[in-house]
């Protein structure tokens, strides 16, 4: 081959790596926009707006609804906790959001990097992120809205909660919320810890299906304690007890945290009951007490009525092993799944 012909063929085989290593990053960057879809506005109202992908057109026409109508008059508080408010925001008959409104305003990168990291995370049984508004004064985040609210109010004494939840469906929020925790400690790449697994973050959706939320809060809200904290994160009363001498947020500690919601599930009292401070107990030792001396009928929820108690037991004994004080003894989130699916597989294999 002569020279010249060596030099065209380097030249072409040159131009054809270059086309094809570009024709690359413009399909990588076009599949990343593809999967966001954000409708990202600088800008807006003195913040920033974006909407993260939704599936359909249906969905993109109310994303730029929910754009229209993001604005703080338009809505009507539905709860509020530590972090901030939440509001229903209503865009049109067939679509609501619930907006939570962060006590203090951030856009730096990091805390952009999380709310998509969060918003990628779509499982069944885990609240989707649907958008976030960052401006200097405060921020909000879009989340969907859960029609059922939260397990809190279900299993509250209060005389206005008429509505109360029979075993069947008790078994099916745990196992939904068994599930979707595990999804964050199992499946997520990188693994997450919740670090508030309590009642009032579990949300029920219209079919009264268990949705985790709030995960990835607490670390949003405290960003360079992403595994150790040095003040308190989560809710009292849902803590392990190591967490008060290691001030570290670990996966067997949302394992504790679940123990507590189960025994919720069972006693139908609050760890925060008032009672137990009088009784100077905890809900924990308390059922531990009454499981030790195998009375578990005595502490069962007394609005369950009559209840398979093989069932019962089982998911007070799954309770007891997500409470062990040594968190090495507790199961795995992965491994409470497949506990609660062994008493009912046949009922629960739809859920999947
Ligand atoms: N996506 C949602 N859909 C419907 N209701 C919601 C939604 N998110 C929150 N809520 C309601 O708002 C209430 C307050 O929620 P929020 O997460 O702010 O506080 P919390 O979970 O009670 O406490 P904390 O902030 O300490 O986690 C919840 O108890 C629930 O009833």
């Amino acid at each position: 081959m002569s020279k010249s012909s060596l030099l065209g063929f380097y030249i072409t085989v040159s131009f054809i790596g270059f086309v094809i290593s570009k024709s690359i990053i413009l399909i990588l960057l076009y599949k990343r926009w593809k999967r966001k879809h954000m409708i990202n506005e600088e800008g807006y109202a003195g913040g920033k707006m974006v909407i993260f992908r939704s599936s359909g057109p249906q969905c993109l026409e109310s994303d730029m609804k929910l754009k229209k109508t993001l604005s703080l008059n338009n809505m009507e508080v539905i709860g509020s906790g530590g972090y901030g408010t939440v509001y229903k925001l209503k865009i049109d008959d067939s679509k609501a959001f619930a907006v939570k409104k962060l006590n203090r305003g951030t856009a730096d990168k990091g805390f952009e990097r999380e709310l998509e990291a969060m918003a990628d995370i779509k499982h069944r049984n885990i609240v989707t992120l649907h958008g976030y508004y960052a401006a200097p004064q405060y921020n909000l985040l879009i989340y969907e809205l859960m029609p059922n609210g939260s397990l809190d109010n279900f299993l509250c004494r209060r005389a206005e909660q008429k509505k109360t939840l029979n075993w069947s469906a008790r078994y099916r929020i745990a196992i939904g919320a068994a599930r979707g925790i595990s999804y964050l400690h199992h499946d997520c790449i990188p693994h997450i810890i919740h670090r508030d697994i309590k009642s009032s973050n579990i949300l029920l959706d219209e079919n009264m299906e268990a949705r985790v939320s709030d995960f990835g809060l607490a670390t949003l809200m405290e960003p360079d304690k992403t595994h150790v904290s040095t003040i308190v994160a989560g809710t009292f009363g849902y803590l392990a007890p190591e967490y008060f001498d290691t001030g570290r947020a670990t996966f067997k500690g949302d394992v504790y945290s679940y123990g507590v919601v189960l025994l919720e599930l069972l006693t139908g009292r609050k760890p925060s009951d008032e009672t137990f401070a009088e009784e100077g107990t905890k809900l924990v030792t308390w059922v531990k007490a009454v499981v030790q001396e195998k009375k578990e009928e005595l502490v069962l929820d007394d609005r369950l009525g009559t209840c398979p108690m093989q069932e019962v037991n089982h998911v007070f004994n799954i309770a007891m092993m997500c409470l062990e004080s040594d968190p090495l003894k507790r199961p795995t989130m992965e491994e409470v799944v497949n506990l609660l699916e062994q008493t009912k597989p046949d009922k629960l294999a739809t859920a999947s």
